[in-house]
């Protein structure tokens, strides 16, 4: 699909644009205008964290997501870049960020980045990713579509209990770049963009300062996610865009470009990078990245990787990464109290996150699972608790051809094994 023509404007010509370095907390921002409503609630459990421009020429942000007012719904967008074959924990959030849009009743694209994936965010990253071949980005890029379209499908069944929510689309750039001719791109977008504020980005600052320096691919990695915005805008109607904190740079040139070209509002919302105690991203622990395909990370240990976090942590975690409410939040955490060892908000935070990632057959074979790792289960009674282990014969399966199984505390079976 050709990107549509955009009107040039003259040069010289002046566009009032708003101090987008106005970027406020949501805090302080609602203690102002008293404003309510998703914003608030998102404010309240930590996961938005700021929102630019503080204020819209037009129309302000809690406004125009309103119930009320007569631009609901609106269209909500994030971008998520296929340079791997599978979303991984770190994806949850915005993820989630965009699933409470589409519970309070708005539509919702989840973009997958066929095309950007090809130039590689330097949103964030010390050093260039390694290129990556277009097969392997298009293969990647079918497989985030297929986790999106997936972990949706569960967000809806499992969640919605008959709710009238908004819509969840996926959709790929490579469709509005893939027969975009260079020229033709670079002469209609080109001009609307001045070096000296893409170079006053934190992330192409950082990148300039480092040892490996920056290439151009990656310095117009902004431009095409502005164009993004612009395209959806134009297309869907989207005026809001989801990111990571590491996103400010790149959300804000895709708000500039709008409002330059058509003198409307979009916005920017951030989500907190969320690190553990040691400073590390979420989710690579040693090193490995914890996947949501259950082919790379199976359920069981998605449930255990939550299971393990931290008391300091996991009040946190459950109001960001669950939709329970937050008073269910305080009681949970009440009983925790009380009873540490019990890992109750640990177990609650696993169980909600594996449900919506693989379903509730994926919760209950972690579960099932996890019966064998805490001791439940033993053969001719020795306990087993690696669930990978094997039988063998003479130790789990006895010479008269019988196993002894206990599961549980009162739970007795003898299996008669048939030798052919
Ligand atoms: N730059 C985003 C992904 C993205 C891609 C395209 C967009 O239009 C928006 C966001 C990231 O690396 O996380």
């Amino acid at each position: 699909m050709a990107a549509p023509m955009l009107r040039r404007f003259p040069r010289g010509r002046r566009f009032g644009t708003p101090g987008v370095s106005g970027v406020l907390l949501l805090g302080q921002r609602e203690a102002r205008s008293g404003a309510q409503g998703l914003l608030a609630v998102q404010k309240a459990r930590g996961l938005f964290k700021e929102f630019f421009p503080e204020k819209g020429t037009k129309v302000e942000l809690p406004e125009l997501l309103d119930r009320g007012s007569g631009s609901f719904p609106q269209t909500v967008y994030c971008g998520f870049d296929p340079t791997a074959d599978s979303l991984h924990v770190g994806h949850l959030l915005t993820l989630l960020g965009l699933f409470h849009f589409q519970r309070a009743g708005h539509n919702v694209i989840a973009l997958v980045g066929g095309a950007t994936a090809r130039l590689g965010d330097p949103s964030g990253r010390p050093k260039e990713r390694e290129a990556l071949a277009p097969e392997q980005v298009r293969g990647n890029a079918r497989a985030l579509r297929r986790g999106l379209e997936a972990v949706a499908a569960n967000h809806q069944r499992l969640f919605a209990n008959g709710r009238p929510w908004g819509s969840f689309t996926v959709l790929d750039n490579a469709a509005w770049y893939q027969g975009q001719h260079l020229v033709d791109f670079l002469a209609a977008v080109g001009g609307h963009f001045r070096m000296g504020t893409l170079l006053s980005r934190a992330s192409v600052q950082a990148r300039l300062q480092s040892a490996g320096g920056m290439s151009l691919a990656e310095f117009l990695y902004q431009v095409l996610q502005a164009y993004d915005f612009y395209y959806l805008f134009q297309h869907y109607g989207c005026r809001v865009q989801l990111g990571g904190s590491d996103q400010l740079g790149n959300i804000t040139s895709g708000y500039e470009f709008i409002h330059k070209l058509t003198g409307e509002d979009v916005f920017g919302i951030t989500v907190p990078l969320v690190t553990s105690t040691t400073g590390a991203k979420l989710g690579k622990s040693a090193g490995n990245a914890v996947w949501l395909n259950r082919e790379k990370t199976s359920p069981f240990e998605l449930y255990q990787f939550f299971v393990r976090q931290q008391d300091n942590l996991v009040e946190r975690y459950l109001k960001l990464f669950t939709f329970l409410p937050l008073p269910e939040i305080d009681h949970i955490m009440q009983l925790h109290d009380k009873e540490p060892e019990k890992r109750g908000p640990q177990k609650r935070l696993a169980a909600e996150v594996t449900k919506l990632v693989h379903g509730q057959e994926g919760l209950d074979s972690a579960k099932r699972y996890r019966m064998i790792t805490e001791g439940g289960v033993s053969i001719n009674h020795r306990q087993v608790t690696n669930p990978e282990s094997v039988l063998v014969v003479g130790q789990h399966i006895l010479k008269n051809g019988l196993s002894l199984l206990k599961i549980g505390k009162r739970n007795f079976y003898i299996i008669k094994w048939l030798q052919l």
